[in-house]
């Protein structure tokens, strides 16, 4: 414990209320960093064989939400936007009393700050900090972002941003940006995996084996992130760099302009952020 009677981040026990594709991704990526071993990891799910590959890696599983609450320090919340209240009712009837000053880490899409802080004020417990991460944290690559609740304290801020920023870059931002954000970073990757498997399928189209398309596709993509986080140019500027004057790559462009490639994916962004609006909503508000 530090003088000021909190733990030390090393000392933590982390839980997960939904042990699924983006706890999974989050728990994996502190492991790998280092930063906590599976011995401190919690996870709570309704079916004991979907929580069996934690089990295996070293993690403790529970099928009670409440243990898991009573157990950690800090409780990500993991399941899907409309099971939150039932999960939250499980927590409530076996163990709200020892649940009192947890912090709770909500990556749920759409469920806003003040709709959580009302679910969790039933048990006084009201440290909760919003994120909306992506699952390339698994691999150390996330895009996420935090807004902190009126409950939540310095020491909460630190340990959030200890651990997304382990796992990627992370920014602070006020609440009314996250819809937006989850819609570009959160669900962006499924985006990004779509446009790696269409370049694929053209390779393979053109005559490309199926892993060595797939492998030039994504490393591509990699590379042209690359370019554009570290040369700082105008992504416009470095497509000019690419087109040669009556060339194979303007060439190509102009097919992607008459598919309405960029309105295609302006839209996606859009739809994805008023659906995550309208599921908050709808599920907790
Ligand atoms: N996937 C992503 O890329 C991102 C997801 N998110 C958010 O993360 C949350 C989880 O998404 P994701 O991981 O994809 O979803 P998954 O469906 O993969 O995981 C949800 C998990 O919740 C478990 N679960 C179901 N009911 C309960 C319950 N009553 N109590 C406890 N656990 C329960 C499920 O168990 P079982 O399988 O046994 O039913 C499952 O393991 C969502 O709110 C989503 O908005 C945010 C950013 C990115
Ligand atoms: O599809 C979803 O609802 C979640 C939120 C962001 C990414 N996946």
């Amino acid at each position: 414990m530090t003088s000021e009677g909190t733990k030390r981040f090393e000392e933590l026990k982390i839980g997960f209320i939904g042990g699924g594709n983006m706890a999974k991704a989050i728990a994996g990526g502190i492991v790998k960093k280092g930063l906590l071993s599976y011995s401190q990891i919690y996870v709570s799910g309704p079916r004991m064989h979907s929580l069996e590959s934690w089990q295996s890696q070293g993690a403790n599983v529970y099928t009670d939400n409440g243990t898991v609450c009573e157990i950690c320090d800090v409780i990500f919340l993991s399941v899907k936007p409309h099971i939150l209240p039932e999960a939250m009712a499980n927590i409530c009837m076996n163990s709200r009393h020892k649940i009192r000053s947890k912090l709770f880490v909500s990556i749920i899409a759409g469920i806003k700050l003040e709709a959580l802080e009302n679910l969790f004020r039933s048990f006084d417990s009201c440290r909760i900090i919003r994120t909306m991460p992506n699952t390339p944290m698994m691999v150390g690559e996330g895009c996420t972002v935090y807004c902190p609740g009126e409950g939540a304290t310095e020491n909460d801020v630190k340990i959030v941003r200890t651990i997304l920023e382990a796992l990627g870059i992370c920014y602070m931002v006020p609440e009314s940006m996250i819809d937006a954000i989850g819609a570009l970073a959160g669900s962006g990757p499924a985006f990004a995996y779509l446009m790696i498997e269409a370049m694929s399928d053209g390779g393979v189209k053109m005559g490309i084996p199926r892993a060595m398309a797939t492998q030039f596709a994504a490393q591509t993509m990699l590379g042209a992130a690359k370019m554009v986080l570290e040369s700082g140019k105008h992504t416009g500027a470095l497509k000019d760099e690419v087109c040669s004057p009556g060339g194979t790559t303007i060439t190509g462009v102009h097919a992607l302009e008459k598919g309405g490639v960029r309105a295609a994916i302006m839209d996606a962004i859009e739809c994805a952020a008023t659906k995550s609006a309208e599921l908050g909503r709808r599920h907790v508000s």
